[in-house]
């Protein structure tokens, strides 16, 4: 089985929680809190994430990188969104140098 496809099941895991009970599954709390409490988890994993990185510890930083990854799945499908809409936009963007991807935004100048 792909890696992308845990991401794909995943995703649809999380979209099934949307409507369940709060009681029985940590993903429907949160969808129950509300956008504030996803986001506020999206920033919170990324701190640990940055926390783990400057500490040196790889595995920490997998881990907090999973905790941060899963967290943006819930906040995909709070906007009724998939997994695979990011991964076409990371198709969309194969082989794009970022250098030449941003001077084509700014134009000629800042090249
Ligand atoms: N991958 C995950 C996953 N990763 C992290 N977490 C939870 O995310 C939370 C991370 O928050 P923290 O590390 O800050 O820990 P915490 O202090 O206990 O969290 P808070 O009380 O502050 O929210 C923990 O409660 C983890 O258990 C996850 N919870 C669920 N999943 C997946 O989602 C599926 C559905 O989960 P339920 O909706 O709970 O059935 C599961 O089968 C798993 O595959």
């Amino acid at each position: 089985m792909s890696d992308a496809s845990i991401l794909k099941r995943l995703g649809e895991v999380i979209a099934t929680r949307k409507g369940a009970s709060p009681e029985s599954s940590y993903v429907a709390r949160l969808f129950s809190q509300g956008e504030d409490a996803i986001l506020r988890k999206i920033s919170e994993e990324a701190t640990e994430t940055v926390l783990a990185s400057k500490a040196g510890d790889k595995l920490q930083v997998v881990r907090e990188t999973a905790d941060l990854w899963f967290h943006s799945l819930v906040l995909l499908a709070y906007h009724g969104l998939t997994p695979d809409d990011v991964l076409a936009e990371l198709r969309r963007r194969e082989g794009i140098s970022g250098i030449e991807e941003r001077a084509s935004r700014q134009g000629p100048a800042a090249r």
